[in-house]
Parts: C-alpha cells; sequence; structure tokens
C-alpha cells in the first residue's frame, strides 16, 4: 500500500465509523482521536497506532470499538490490520486538546483530513489544564449533566447523562462459576437498589467483566426505572472532578453532582490511593449517599483491606456491605464466552474452535476478545471458514510466545477437561466407560506427543502397569482407523495440545 494510501486508511475508517455510530456515540469517542499512525508491517499486516488521553479512554476504546475499528480498517486495508491502542505522552495531550472554540463538525473534520481533531467538550479542555497543573492523568469525557442540578446544561442523552453503556447488560454477560456471586448480588441490588449489600464492592483481576458487571447494574435499573439518577464513573473522573472543584472552589456544585444520585457505580477505587482531598471528598458522598439509601457499587483490582495508601476510615466502610470476588473464568466458561461474542458478530463460532482459542487463551476475557477478533478478521480477510487450523493460523504469534512443552500432566488436564471428568480420575482405579475412554485417550496422547516410556506414562495415571498403557494405545490407535466421531476428538485435542 502506498504512503497516500496508508494516511488516507484511518480517514476513510472514521468515515465508515460516523455512518455506523450513533453521531453522540462518534462525537465522544472517536472524533475527539488524534490522528493515527499506520505502519506496514510486511507479511504481518498494517499496524495502526493511536495515542489516548487517558486510560479510561483507552479501556472504554479498547472494549467497545477495537474490534470494530480493526475490522472496517483490515476491509479497508484488504488485509489484516491491528490496532494499537497507548496512553498519549503529557506534552502531547496539550496539542490534542486546542481550544474549545475550534471545535469542528463531524464533517468537517472527516474532510480535513488527519490533522489534529479538536475536542468538542469545554469541560474536557479545562480538566486537561487541571491536570497538569496538579501532574494528573488528563480526565474523561463530556460533563456530567444533572437534571436541574448545579451544572445542568440542557438535555442530553442518556448515555452521556449516565455514562452507562448499553450494550453492558447481564444478557451479554456470560455466568459462570468464576462471577456466580457478584453476578447474583448484582442481580439482587438491581432489583431492589437501597437495601441489601450497600456498599457492594467486586474486586478481580483486570478484563475480568467488572465493569460489565456493573453497567448491567445500571442498565437493568434504568430500565426498571428510567428516572433513576445513575452515574457511572472511572475513579479518575471522581478524582479530576475533585480537582476542579478544588481549583474553583464550588464544593457545593460537586455535592449537587454527587449525593443526590440512587446509584453510584465507581470503577477501579484503587486509584484513589494517596488522594487525600479526593478520599475525603468520596468519605462525604459515601456517607451521604449511604445515609439516603443510594445504592453504591464499587470495583477494585483488591479486596478493601488490601488497598494501601487509602484511609482506613474508607476501606472500612468499603467492606462493610457485601465484598465479592471475580475469578479468572474456567475453561467452559471461556468457551460460552467466546461463542457468545462470536455470535454477536454474526460469525458462528464451532465448539472446537472455541474449545481452542479457550484453551490456549486464560488469562482473562479481554485477550480472550482480543484473540476472537484476530480469528474473526482473518476468516474475513482470507474467506475461509473457521477451523482450528485458521484460529492456529491467526493466533500463531500468540500461540508461539506460549512455546507450551506438551506434558502428561497437560494432556491429561486438556483431556478431562473435553470430557468434562475430573482430572482425579486419570488417576483413580474407577472403571465406568465414561472414565475409563477418556483415561486411555489420554494414554494414548501422551504415548503419541510426549517422549515418554509406557512405564513412566503407566506410572502417571495413578501406578498403572505399562501392558495397560499398551493396551489403551493400541486400542485407541485402531478405533481412530474406523471410527471417524473419535478420529476428529483426537484431531481437536492433539491441535489443542500442539498449541
Ligand atoms: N462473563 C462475561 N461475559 C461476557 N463478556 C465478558 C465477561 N466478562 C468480561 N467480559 C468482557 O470482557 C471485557 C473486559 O471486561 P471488563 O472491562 O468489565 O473487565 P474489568 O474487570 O473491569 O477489567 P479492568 O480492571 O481492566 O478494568 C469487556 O469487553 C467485557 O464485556
Amino acid at each position: 500500500m502506498s504512503a497516500d494510501g496508508l494516511t488516507a486508511l484511518w480517514q476513510q475508517g472514521c468515515e465508515r465509523l460516523a455512518a455506523e455510530l450513533p453521531e453522540q456515540q462518534f462525537n465522544t469517542w472517536i472524533r475527539p482521536l488524534p490522528p493515527a499512525e499506520v505502519a506496514d508491517s510486511g507479511a504481518q499486516g498494517l499496524v495502526v497506532s493511536l495515542r489516548v488521553p487517558n486510560r479510561f479512554k483507552l479501556d472504554w476504546i479498547r472494549n467497545q470499538y477495537a474490534g470494530r475499528i480493526e475490522s472496517i480498517l483490515s476491509e479497508l486495508a484488504g488485509r489484516p490490520t491491528r490496532l494499537e491502542l497507548a496512553l498519549a505522552p503529557r506534552e502531547a495531550l496539550a496539542r490534542m486538546a486546542p481550544p474549545a472554540n475550534q471545535a469542528a463538525s463531524v464533517g468537517q473534520v472527516l474532510h480535513n483530513g488527519l490533522r489534529p481533531v479538536p475536542v468538542n467538550s469545554p469541560s474536557h479542555t479545562a480538566s486537561v489544564e487541571q491536570a497538569s497543573v496538579v501532574g494528573m492523568q488528563s480526565p474523561q469525557g463530556p460533563a456530567i449533566i444533572i437534571p436541574g442540578g448545579a451544572n445542568a446544561q440542557g438535555p442530553a442523552p442518556s448515555s452521556t447523562r449516565h455514562r452507562i453503556n448499553p450494550a453492558l447488560t447481564f444478557d451479554t454477560l456470560v455466568p459462570g462459576r468464576a462471577n456466580q456471586m457478584a453476578r447474583t448480588a448484582a442481580l439482587h441490588v438491581a432489583g431492589a437498589p437501597g437495601q441489601m449489600y450497600n456498599p457492594l464492592f467486586i474486586y478481580g483481576g483486570v478484563g475480568l467483566g467488572k465493569t460489565h458487571l456493573i453497567h448491567a447494574v445500571g442498565n437493568a435499573l434504568l430500565k426498571d426505572k428510567p428516572d433513576a439518577r445513575v452515574l457511572y464513573l472511572h475513579a479518575e473522573q471522581f478524582i479530576s472532578d475533585v480537582v476542579k472543584n478544588y481549583q474553583r472552589k464550588t464544593f457545593d456544585e460537586l455535592k449537587a453532582k454527587y449525593h443526590s444520585l440512587d446509584l453510584l457505580l465507581i470503577d477501579d477505587v484503587q486509584f484513589f490511593a494517596g488522594k487525600d482531598r479526593t478520599q475525603e471528598e468520596f468519605f462525604n458522598a459515601f456517607e451521604a449517599l449511604l445515609a439516603k439509601r443510594a445504592h453504591i457499587i464499587m470495583t477494585s483490582d483488591t479486596y478493601p483491606k488490601g488497598l494501601v495508601d487509602i484511609d482506613e476510615r474508607l476501606t472500612s466502610r468499603f467492606d462493610a456491605g457485601l465484598t465479592v470476588a471475580i475469578e479468572p473464568p474456567e475453561l467452559e466458561m471461556r468457551v460460552a464466552i467466546l461463542i457468545k461474542k462470536a455470535e454477536a458478530e454474526q460469525a458462528p463460532m464451532p465448539e472446537d474452535v472455541a474449545f481452542f482459542i479457550a484453551k490456549n487463551v486464560r488469562a482473562n476475557v479481554r485477550e480472550l476478545e482480543g484473540a476472537l477478533r484476530k480469528v474473526l478478521a482473518y476468516s474475513r480477510f482470507s474467506h475461509k471458514e473457521i477451523n482450528i487450523q485458521l484460529a492456529r493460523e491467526a493466533l500463531k504469534d500468540l500461540l508461539s510466545i506460549q512455546n507450551r512443552q506438551i506434558s502428561v500432566e497437560n494432556i491429561q488436564k486438556t483431556v478431562a477437561d473435553f470430557y468434562k471428568i475430573k482430572v482425579a480420575d486419570m488417576y483413580s482405579k474407577k472403571r465406568p466407560a465414561s472414565i475409563a475412554r477418556p483415561r486411555q485417550i489420554a494414554m494414548y496422547l501422551a504415548k503419541e506427543l510426549t517422549q515418554k516410556s509406557l512405564p513412566e506414562i503407566g506410572e502417571l495415571f495413578g501406578g498403572r502397569d505399562h501392558t495397560t498403557v499398551l493396551h489403551a494405545v493400541r486400542k485407541i490407535g485402531g478405533e481412530r482407523q474406523k471410527n471417524t466421531e473419535l478420529n476428529q476428538q483426537l484431531h481437536v485435542l492433539e491441535q489443542t495440545l500442539k498449541g
């Protein structure tokens, strides 16, 4: 692709997004982005690098739009195109946020090509300045509008007012063991806010669905009570609001904003660490909201007592309602998530492919989504159907990084997962066919895929004799020739184990 073609790609992508997305969403999230850099990395395809002013926006764009942006750009370029999002260095922020009165219309922005795009929100510009004064990251997006409140600015679409993402609902959240407690508690709060489990504190590692869950509560409540005063915000937004009001000495405005809510959803409260003034204001808001039986849901990367540099009077209050964890999803849940997300993209995913991806991408749901996006994009460009071979090609970087050695333990675990039996049954003396057969399959694969001898394999299967292993290897090997279903299952297992 020519240099001009590369330069035009982002602009064309924006035009497509402008046509596709609701105007409000486009204006809020896409339009203010600075021009992207597009690089050709040869056989690997194109890499589009975007600098985003803060982590909140970065996460939001990654979660909500990255997949679509990659698909559009790849389609336009006719080659796989990867989107890389990174935080803009601080000195670039000022350039990214020219004065509000330079705001341009969507059409202007698009026709002006790749020049830096102005941010059309006065509050955004003001906040950027404030953030640089106090050495913080820049804050996020448009002002919160409370109807009739101190900063009322006229009607606004509800998604702006509440900052709730309508796509993140209980329906789109796949349930599983990993989120069972948190989901149940969240459903309870959505049905009867201000009663039990107040505050609800949800913690867990990155990309496990905490943000999704709290948006789901917001969406559910708004569906029931459209007039409810609900607000979602990232902790950094609260911090920047405190800074702004501190500088303007407008604490009444801050109070009017936060103390009047029915439901406050606040993400990543670990960001309050070391911010004394913010903690004090949050404490005030917290007390005021609980006193009037408004509900507060918080998320964090750790449980309340694990938070550092946050005043104990806050952490003890965080723990006073219900504290629940979200765990990394287990294999079955990862498969279900992949299938559901692929369905949502109108790209049905065969279960064996979902199993292959889920087995290889374990860290968190965000990475799972990334892997899925790659596979779908790869299938679209190559016009090939989605199968394990295609998934393996699409994910080859990721798989080679893992550089996995096939071990007997891994075979036992994978086969047990596949046939939905316990790993312990691989070593047990149980004989029912539903257990004995997967065990024989695992022995067969151990012989095929590792350098272990028959006695060594027998030892690893609960101290069995080598003749038992030999029998299993011959039996499964022989049946494989005649039984296509077994052959297909073995194929999936081999592909999965080889990675
Ligand atoms: N159980 C689930 N079902 C469907 N999608 C999920 C599930 N869990 C997470 N996701 C999706 O994974 C992505 C990451 O989730 P989310 O942003 O909620 O994670 P998080 O725990 O808030 O992470 P972080 O701490 O990094 O902000 C989102 O796109 C979300 O929709």
